[in-house]
């Protein structure tokens, strides 16, 4: 991807184990106020059948656009419920079926991350990936029959180069990355947080964004200035068997 092409676009990875392990789509959000004030011009279009973008360098009429192909293309006019749908669903169903899953938000300041992974609650086409996976893991796991499901969430921020604990109770403190040989990677002294309903998903996720590290660029006046990852972890309990670990749900927000 052609970084300075896609200053309105951003990109959403999404990975597990479906029939790809790993899908990658593009939203591309309208011109804001301040680029309708320059009088900018959208150079992005998209053919929405074939998954493709094209890209006009803005004064070579003679040029062809750049072309690039995804697994799935959004554009200003499409809300992030179709995109869920569509593409999100899946891989939160695969997670509550047993399958690890991930989804990342990459693009430049201002492209539209936060946006789509935290949503704004009207209109409700544009609530976000993360309250729509916490009301799709609530909503099957309450139609589990025989089964009792724990459900814990934590939330980190890594920001320049440190990490911290977004629910923690010292957000300024470092964490340190450590290494378990069977479970792999992992953030020391990170608080996990029970969560039983969508509304206690929500509150934990509002108090872990007010402890972001943001600031103002160019692009964007309310600029996450930081990765940050949510993760969702499973436990179930079905009726005389032990406690079983199911995979967790992580999402990622990049800046
Ligand atoms: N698809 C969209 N439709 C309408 N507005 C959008 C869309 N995507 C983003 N915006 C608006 O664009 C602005 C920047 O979006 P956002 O804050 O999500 O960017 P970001 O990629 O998270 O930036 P940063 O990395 O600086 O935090 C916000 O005002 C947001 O409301």
């Amino acid at each position: 991807m052609v970084q300075n092409d896609f200053d309105h676009s951003l990109g959403l990875w999404l990975s597990y184990m479906g029939s790809e392990s790993v899908k990658v789509v593009v939203r591309c959000r309208p011109l804001n106020d301040r680029e309708k004030a320059l009088s900018c011009k959208m150079v992005l279009s998209m053919d929405l059948q074939r998954c493709q973008c094209f890209i006009e360098k803005p004064g070579a009429v003679d040029e062809p656009p750049k072309q690039f192909t995804f697994d799935g293309t959004y554009y200003i006019d499409q809300a992030t419920e179709q995109m869920y749908n569509e593409i999100a669903y899946p891989l939160v169903e695969g997670v509550t079926e047993g399958y690890n899953g991930t989804i990342f938000a990459y693009g430049q300041t201002g492209s539209g991350k936060s946006f789509t992974m935290q949503g704004v609650s009207e209109p409700a086409t544009q609530k976000g990936v993360i309250p729509r996976a916490f009301e799709h893991i609530f909503e099957s796991i309450q139609c589990a029959e025989n089964t009792k499901f724990l459900v814990r969430a934590s939330y980190l921020e890594i920001y320049n180069e440190e990490i911290r604990d977004l629910l923690g109770s010292d957000t300024k403190q470092r964490l340190e990355l450590k290494e378990h040989p069977e479970h792999g990677v992992y953030v020391r002294d990170l608080s996990m947080h029970t969560v039983h309903s969508v509304g206690e998903c929500e509150r934990i996720i509002e108090k872990g964004w007010r402890n972001r590290a943001v600031g103002y660029t160019l692009m964007n006046k309310d600029s996450s200035r930081s990765h940050s990852i949510f993760t969702i972890h499973l436990e179930s309990c079905s009726t005389g068997e032990l406690i079983r670990s199911l995979p967790s749900l992580y999402l990622f927000s990049l800046c």
